[in-house]
């Protein structure tokens, strides 16, 4: 056990040196003293802690005041930070830059103007909130305004050109995240803790193609990364969860969330032992605890199952995030700001022992075995589903093909127009001459709608909207005989219509197409009959 009082203790082959090949180039800034590269420390093990827009907006006393500054004795910690937002992710800083960069393309607007101005007063009011000392707050206030005077002209030429492109909106966006990190780095240096505040807006040198944004891209992230934060000596890096330039644009190639995926890239680089994810709910539960009540925390869970519930439905991870860190064997552990003694629920794989890394080390026996020695209780080979999610605003397209011959090219035209109007299928079924998808709606309706309008030259399309997707999910499914019958047969008892069924795309999914108005009663439903009373679940399984 470490000395930490938050954290037990992990295998020793999760505690490791720090990464040698970091070879990026960092844009940092020096915050206070300058950096010391004094080798206090460099036995301890990196951790890097990732805090989502909303703790900064509402946990920041806690987060400096007690999280960070508690894993100090037994780590080298990372901080990384997301936009603050102060009530919802909504209302957050990052939707009021997007919302002042629409504004500043509207000619004779000063709309932008405002929200700059709020940005800047809700930054400049926690500062003086929470900062006792006047230095530091006089440095983060001036840092502050600074960002914002810079934001406000940059918004004022996009103005006078007309345009904002990707790159510039991602430009806009990564303000958000250097103020976040201002006011965290002033309050952990008004607490005592040493900072340096790390910009990785400008860490990406290299060109990449667009369209080949590979495991290459990302090792070379995470090369970059670790090689800015490697940077800091002594100091606790306070790291910008917007990173660019990204092909394509952070925005579309990554998406909303992106700062899970820069902390687990950061983590990568580094070796830490472990990435925490620092939010507002104790974990990963059965199913999300705001809507079934008896909803149960995971204590640990495997990453294809954590991709499966993120992808459908269940938001508590960006889901780019798991691969990157699992391929480097580092757990991932999601935490509750608001409860901080909590063990969370850890990410982690169940390979079999002897699995070469890419690296080429060889690593230990699985991991709920060396974790079970290392004091967890924590058991992969539950008998049961692991959850159940559901995805709301699904809308389902069913296409009947005008063709009176052979189908051939019926999908192909499909899937082109589809990727023509940037529209993403989350389920598919087919025969010959039908296709039954269902589509997450995050797309722009006049997009989806003009796709269905150029849809319907292929066959006769139906459109059904306000559907949900619910799904399934668990690693040990496959092995269960009988489970997709109870699913559907516990839906049908409950007067759940079901629209379309999608199983063994994955093998760890099943996932079928309801009302969105009977989805919480149908995720409580499923709850209670598959993964209430798991005991006599696993029981009725070992007895087929
Ligand atoms: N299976 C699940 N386990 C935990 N949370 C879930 C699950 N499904 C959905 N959620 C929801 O995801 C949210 C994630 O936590 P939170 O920190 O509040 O989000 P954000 O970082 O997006 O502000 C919670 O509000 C929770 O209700
Ligand atoms: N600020 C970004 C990045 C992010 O990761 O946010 P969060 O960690 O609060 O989900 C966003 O709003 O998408």
């Amino acid at each position: 056990m470490t000395a930490s009082p938050l954290r037990r203790s992990l295998p020793a082959h999760m505690v490791l040196e720090t990464n040698g090949h970091a070879n990026g180039h960092a844009n940092s800034h020096m915050n206070g003293n300058g950096g010391d590269h004094s080798s206090y420390g460099t036995q301890k093990p990196w951790l890097v802690q990732k805090f989502g827009g909303t703790s900064i907006g509402k946990f920041i006393e806690t987060i400096t005041g007690t999280i960070v500054q508690s894993y100090l004795p037994t780590n080298r910690v990372v901080v990384v930070c997301s936009a603050r937002s102060s009530e919802s992710k909504s209302k957050g800083t990052t939707n009021r830059l997007l919302k002042a960069a629409a504004s500043a393309l509207v000619p004779g607007s000063i709309d932008f103007i405002e929200v700059v101005q709020e940005i800047r007063l809700d930054h400049l009011d926690a500062a003086q909130t929470h900062i006792s000392s006047p230095d530091i707050l006089k440095r983060v206030q001036d840092e502050v305004n600074q960002d914002c005077d810079r934001l406000r002209s940059f918004l004022e030429a996009a103005q006078i050109i007309e345009e904002i492109s990707p790159r510039s909106k991602d430009i806009i966006m990564a303000v958000g995240e250097k103020l976040s990190c201002r006011i965290v780095a002033g309050l952990l240096e008004d607490r005592g803790v040493e900072t340096q505040f790390v910009n990785l807006e400008n860490v990406i040198e290299a060109v990449f193609d667009v369209n080949c944004l590979d495991q290459n891209f990302y090792d070379y992230l995470s090369r970059a990364f670790a090689s800015a934060v490697s940077k800091c000596g002594h100091r606790v890096p306070v790291v910008t969860g917007f990173f660019g330039s990204v092909p394509g644009s952070l925005l579309t190639s990554i998406g909303r969330g992106y700062t899970d995926l820069a902390a687990a890239l950061i983590a990568v680089g580094l070796d830490a032992e472990e990435l925490q994810v620092w939010k507002e709910v104790d974990g990963i539960f059965t199913a999300d605890p705001r809507k079934v009540k008896n909803a149960r925390l995971l204590n640990i869970i495997t990453p294809e199952e954590a991709s499966e519930l993120t992808y459908y439905g269940s938001e508590v991870i960006h889901p780019f995030t798991m691969e990157q860190v699992i391929r480097a064997q580092i757990p991932i552990r999601i935490k509750n700001v608001m409860n901080p003694v909590g063990a969370g629920t850890i990410i982690f794989p169940d390979q079999p022992s002897g699995v070469c890394t890419p690296n080429g080390r060889n690593t230990p026996p699985p991991s709920s075995k060396v974790l079970l020695e290392n004091g967890y209780q924590l058991d992969l080979s539950r008998r049961h589903p692991t959850a159940v999610t559901i995805k709301d605003n699904v809308w389902v397209l069913n296409i009947h093909s005008n063709r009176k011959s052979v189908s051939h090219g019926f999908f192909a035209q499909i899937f082109s127009t589809l990727d023509q109007y940037g529209i993403a299928v989350d389920l598919i079924s087919t025969s010959e001459v039908h296709i039954s998808m269902a589509l997450g709606a995050n797309v722009n309706e006049t997009e989806m709608e003009k796709a269905i309008e150029s849809l319907r030259s292929i066959g006769t399309v139906d459109v059904m909207k306000e559907m949900a997707i619910l799904s399934l999910v668990g690693k040990q499914m496959k092995n269960m005989v009988g489970i997709s019958g109870e699913m559907f047969s516990t839906l049908a008892k409950a007067g759940v219509n079901i629209e379309m069924i999608s199983q063994g795309a994955s093998e760890i999914n099943i996932s079928c197409v309801i009302l969105e108005r009977q989805a919480i009663e149908a995720m409580n439903v499923i709850h209670e009959a598959l993964l209430s009373n798991v005991g006599k679940i696993a029981q009725l399984h070992e007895d087929l």
